[in-house]
């Protein structure tokens, strides 16, 4: 793959309203953009780290770094023939995913322009539209949340995701449940309860939800096979899967009946390709987690979930879901059946408004390969 150059862009984005959870509020956001062209196409990525180290130890600054100091260096002059070559490349660099996967992202977008084909189709996706569930902050009372809920419903949204910290868990989510018998509901915790709490979980257990997302330690596995042999509800893990040997431990030690793949967290696409096809394996079915992306990552995001694993619908909730005016043309919209189309068109299918990205853009830094 020829790469002419790099760029390093931040951009300010100011959310539509606060979103909290129980590791805090999220409002505005700068977020870290990354470009590489061959002088002909230009490959968009979208490095998902927030300003603060609160759901993962990565930050803007930290990936700022670890970009510039390891990774261009490390890819400048390789041989990479498919963007898949660039996990041996950055093994040496440990963990940082979310730094990795921006330039991962960026890669396989250029990669599949050159090759004049989609992102969906250079990763092997078979699916022309994927489900969308809607995930909520944490609400001032259960009456707000309940009216919320009501709303997504009827807008088509086919899941939904509730947060909960401890205070906001069992009785919220059964006066939810009671509402609404019928709607495919589950719960976040962001890794807010220990197993201390299991009496709580087996309460939780009878509310016939989906499943529970990260009710333990961001960086266990151990007690949540011990919480998922306690409970029926499919226990989800988030913040603890980094990489494919995670899941692989997860799996194997029986802490989760899904998982949620979030591109940036696990380190790019291709790794995120490896995990959905392990899980494949093993008949645990996969989805694709948000975290408040532009429409960059929301593009590569609808990519990889029409992988045929990725069968429960993720957060992969339309642009007008978190911003005013989304950075791409055209912005992502679901239908009314709650479904986003996989774009068709090449590489991430979604045109970036430069005019707009320019008029937010607060660093800009490029380097040449
Ligand atoms: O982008 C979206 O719609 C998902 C939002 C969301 O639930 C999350 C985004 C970022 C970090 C977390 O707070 C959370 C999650 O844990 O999935
Ligand atoms: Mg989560």
């Amino acid at each position: 793959m020829k790469i002419t150059d790099l760029t390093l862009r931040t951009v300010d984005m100011t959310m539509k309203f606060p979103f909290e959870t129980s590791v805090g509020i999220t409002d505005t956001r700068e977020i870290l953009l990354i470009e590489v062209t061959d002088g002909e196409y230009v490959g968009y990525g979208e490095c998902v780290a927030d300003i603060d180290p609160y759901y993962s130890e990565e930050t803007v600054e930290t990936a700022i770094h670890i970009i510039k100091d390891f990774i261009i260096p490390r890819l400048k002059g390789a041989s990479i023939q498919h963007p898949s070559d660039i996990s041996s490349l950055l093994a040496p660099i440990r963990r940082h995913q979310m730094a990795k996967g921006g330039v991962d992202c960026a890669l396989w977008d250029l990669y599949a322009k050159q090759q004049a084909k989609s992102l969906s189709e250079v990763l092997g996706g078979t699916k022309t539209e994927v489900p969308v569930g809607i995930s909520i902050g944490i609400q001032k009372d259960v009456e707000t949340l309940i009216e919320k809920i009501n709303v997504y419903v009827n807008e088509g949204y086919q899941k939904i995701k509730i947060k909960i910290k401890p205070g906001f868990d069992y009785e919220i989510l059964k006066q939810v449940r009671e509402a609404f018998p019928a709607v495919s509901i589950m719960a976040d915790a962001n890794s807010a309860f220990t197993l201390q709490d299991l009496e709580l979980f087996k309460k939780m257990d009878t509310l016939n939800l989906l499943m529970i997302e990260q009710p333990l330690a961001h960086d266990d596995i151990v007690d949540h096979s011990k919480l998922q042999a306690a409970i029926q509800t499919p226990v989800c893990l988030d913040e603890s899967i980094h990489s494919f040997e995670d899941a692989r431990k997860a799996i194997e030690l029986g802490s989760c009946k899904t998982i949620n793949i979030k591109i940036g967290r696990v380190g790019g696409l291709f790794e995120a390709k490896q995990i959905h096809d392990l899980c494949a394996e093993n008949n645990i079915p996969v989805w694709c987690g948000g975290m408040f992306e532009t429409g960059i990552g929301r593009a590569h995001n609808v990519a990889i979930s029409s992988l045929h694993n990725f069968s429960i619908p993720g957060d992969t909730a339309p642009s007008a879901r978190y911003w005013d005016k989304d950075i791409i043309e055209p912005e992502i919209t679901m239908s009314e059946a709650g479904t986003v189309a996989v774009p068709t068109e090449q590489g991430i299918g979604v045109t970036v408004d430069q005019t707009h990205v320019d008029s937010i853009t607060k660093r800009l830094e490029t380097f040449s390969m």
